[in-house]
């Protein structure tokens, strides 16, 4: 795992997202020219949405080869194909239906309408198997080194759907289930912390205040039980995202003011 986050702050939510799609076409473009290709993980959630909308905003975007890109998922609320509480649908609408991806390189956790039917253990399994599948033998993983690996952040510290002191925490199997989550939905799909932090950058995206308590202790280096995001960390690079509200609570010192 790398070493110290670094952490960017900018003005507010608006800035951050803006700042943040325009981190991404730059990371995007600059695996692409290195390696042919890039993968990404998108995550659910306000600012992960937010983000999606500012890149479709943004011409910018124009010079990503969406051909050749990787797109898949943190985490995904086991619900219909559809349903507007799903973060594919939210991805869908903010920024994958007005590009041009190959639909085969756009990798949805299952949907309770799916093929697995309303078993999210085996829709878990069926994530994990495409994602073995992608994965390559410098990998050196049962999943693929993800490029940018996004993940917003709850109140309570969790990250994807993996909630302070519940089982998920604890698995490594690339993908499982979730029953009885305390943020609505209750029934998720995840990945897990082997494979998040099987990621070459992961960056945790927050906004407002009640995230500044989530990323001090994330930052403050607690425990991943009660504060999961800590142990959400890339293989080279780990970066936290902040509004100045989530970052009010931080060390002086430590950040990297973005925005004036
Ligand atoms: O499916 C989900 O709910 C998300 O993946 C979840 O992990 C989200 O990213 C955080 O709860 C932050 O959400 P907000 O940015 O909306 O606060």
């Amino acid at each position: 795992m790398t070493g110290t986050p670094t952490v960017v702050i900018h003005r507010d939510q608006e800035v951050l997202a803006k700042a943040v799609a325009a981190r991404l076409v730059t990371r995007i473009v600059d695996v692409q020219s290195a390696r042919g290709s890039a993968s990404i993980v998108l995550t659910g959630g306000g600012v992960g949405t937010a983000v999606l909308s500012e890149l479709a905003a943004n011409r910018a975007h124009d010079a990503i080869d969406w051909r050749r890109l990787d797109i898949w998922w943190g985490d995904e609320r086991f619900l219909e194909t559809g349903d507007p509480e799903r973060n594919e649908t939210g991805a869908r609408k903010a920024l994958l239906d007005h590009v041009d991806v190959d639909p085969a390189r756009v990798h949805p956790m299952g949907a309770i309408d799916g093929p697995d039917g309303d078993d999210p253990e085996a829709a878990a399994e069926r994530y994990t198997a495409a994602l073995r599948a992608a994965a390559r033998p410098e990998d050196h993983a049962p999943v693929p080194s993800f490029d940018i690996l996004m993940l917003g952040v709850g109140p309570d510290a969790h990250v994807a759907s993996l909630f302070p002191e519940m089982p998920a925490l604890y698995d490594e199997r690339p993908a499982v289930a979730v029953r009885g989550a305390p943020k609505p939905p209750p029934t998720r799909i995840s990945l897990t912390f082997p494979s998040i932090r099987a990621a070459r950058e992961v960056w945790i995206l927050a906004a407002g205040d009640s995230k500044a308590r989530a990323c001090r202790l994330g930052l403050e280096g607690a425990g991943p039980v009660q504060v999961p995001v800590a142990a959400a960390r890339g293989r080279q690079r780990t970066l936290f995202l902040l509004d100045r509200a989530a970052a009010s609570q931080l060390p002086h010192g430590i950040e990297r003011i973005a925005s004036p």
